[in-house]
This record gives structure tokens, sequence and C-alpha cells, in this order.
């Protein structure tokens, strides 16, 4: 595989504390890549975490859609998607699409904290 370069942060709502929990743990290494997020995940990263991220559209607005674009064009090595496990979404549909994408192409894809770890090449805590 090779490195990854860039990479998306995406978390549902019941799962984004955890989320910037895991990117303050590992904020150095995330610095090294170039960031993408849905607009409120991305919002809390920045704010939260301190590190730079583009933000695209808030996910039932179109950011997974986004992002399922840029997979498509090429443009995105790794997505780590915190999914919520617990919650029906009325944007499903995208959710699923993104999802699809990132088997498709071949995407680096983590959808919990543990497989998070193994992605990014640090430790599991
Ligand atoms: O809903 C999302 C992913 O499906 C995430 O979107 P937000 O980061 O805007 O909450």
């Amino acid at each position: 595989m090779s490195a990854i370069k860039t990479l998306a942060l995406v978390a549902h709502d019941g799962k984004k504390d955890q989320l910037v929990a895991w990117a303050k743990l590992h904020k150095l290494a995330l610095g090294e890549l170039t960031l993408f997020g849905t607009g409120t995940t991305g919002g809390r990263i920045e704010a939260e975490v301190g590190l730079p991220i583009t933000r695209l559209q808030s996910g039932p607005l179109g950011g997974d859609a986004q992002l399922g674009a840029m997979i498509a064009e090429g443009r995105l090595d790794g997505l780590v998607f915190f999914i919520d496990p617990l919650s029906a979404l009325p944007h499903d549909v995208d959710v699923k699409s993104l999802l699809r994408l990132a088997i498709l192409y071949d995407t680096a894809l983590a959808v919990n904290e543990r497989t998070a770890d193994a992605l990014l090449g640090v430790a599991h805590t």
C-alpha cells in the first residue's frame, strides 16, 4: 500500500467526541497529512484539535457525496469514518454511496477506532 497523504475525517454526531479525542491523541501523525472533513466534523477538528482541515459541506447536505467524488477522482487516499451504529440517518443513501466508492476504489477505510489506528500506523491505546 502506498503511503497515505490525503485523509478525510468524518464522524456521525454520536461519534464526534470519539473522533475528536482520537485526533487529539494522534495530532502529530495527522499533522503530516492533508486533511479533509465534512462540515461539522471538520469544524470540531479545527477548533478543538487545532489541525488545518479543508471543510466540505455537512454530511446531510452533500459532504459525503463530495468525498465520494474526491475518491472517484483519485484525490483521496484514506477515509476515517466513525459511523454511529445506533442511529438512523436521513442521508443513509449518501453514506452507503461513500462506502461503496471507497471499496470500489480500494481507498484505505476505517470505520472504527482500532482500524483507524492501523490505517494511521499508530499504536492502539
Ligand atoms: O453526516 C456525516 C457523515 O455522514 C457527517 O457530517 P458532519 O460532519 O457535517 O456532521
